[in-house]
């Protein structure tokens, strides 16, 4: 069964999403500024978590002549860090047309052991051009989420930093016999940091 926001608000003073903010957030009061600003929206929803993009770090991929990805030995060439940029709309990283790029999430998270998340776009993103792929946290998973965005449009796009970019939805089944963190997942307590392919 899908969990409601009852449940993930209770699980969060658990450790299940730190920073954690307790409703839908779509506007924020910065000091020395006479209006809010307009921020795409994060925070608890009725059935899911819409978790902020980490302004730490953004990579985008790109080909380099001559070679092929091998996700057995995964080349960080490939992913170049791209610079965070800022003004009067908030901070940005910008994905460029038909590309893609890998950030990581702003809140840590902790996977009960008899829980499965799954991780999906926003809508507001999705009009854009933008794809979040669509990725599971596994039960007793801990740490900060790699997050991959590609711009299926022709024209580059803003990922705002510190907004809303992706939401978590969370489901409960029997516990499991072995979890992530029985069987040592390679992507174990993640940082806030882009975290490469592993074998
Ligand atoms: N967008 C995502 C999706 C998942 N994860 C983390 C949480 C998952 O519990 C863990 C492993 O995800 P997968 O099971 O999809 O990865 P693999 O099957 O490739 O790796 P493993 O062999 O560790 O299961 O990686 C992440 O950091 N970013």
């Amino acid at each position: 069964m899908i969990k409601n926001d009852t449940w993930i608000h209770q699980m969060a003073a658990a450790g299940l999403i730190q920073p954690f903010e307790p409703k839908l957030v779509r506007q924020i009061q910065l000091e020395g500024f006479a209006q809010p600003r307009q921020v795409i929206s994060y925070g608890l929803s009725s059935y899911g978590y819409d978790i902020r993009l980490s302004p730490a770090e953004f990579r985008i991929f790109r080909h380099i002549p001559g070679t092929v990805v091998d996700p057995k030995n995964f080349s960080p060439d490939n992913l170049e860090p791209t610079a965070l940029r800022t003004d009067e709309n908030g901070s940005y990283f910008i994905l460029p047309a038909h590309s893609y790029g890998l950030g990581v999430a702003l809140e840590r998270i902790q996977v009960p052991d008899n829980i499965s998340v799954i991780c999906i776009g926003k809508s507001t993103y999705a009009r854009c051009g933008i794809i979040a792929n669509l990725t599971p946290a596994e039960a007793g998973w801990r740490g900060h989420l790699t997050l991959e965005f590609s711009n299926s449009s022709s024209a580059d796009c803003r990922i705002y930093a510190n907004e809303g970019v992706v939401q978590l939805l969370f489901f409960e089944g029997e516990p499991c016999a072995i979890s992530y963190e029985t069987r040592q997942g390679k992507y174990q307590d993640q940082p806030e940091a882009v975290t490469l392919a592993k074998v």
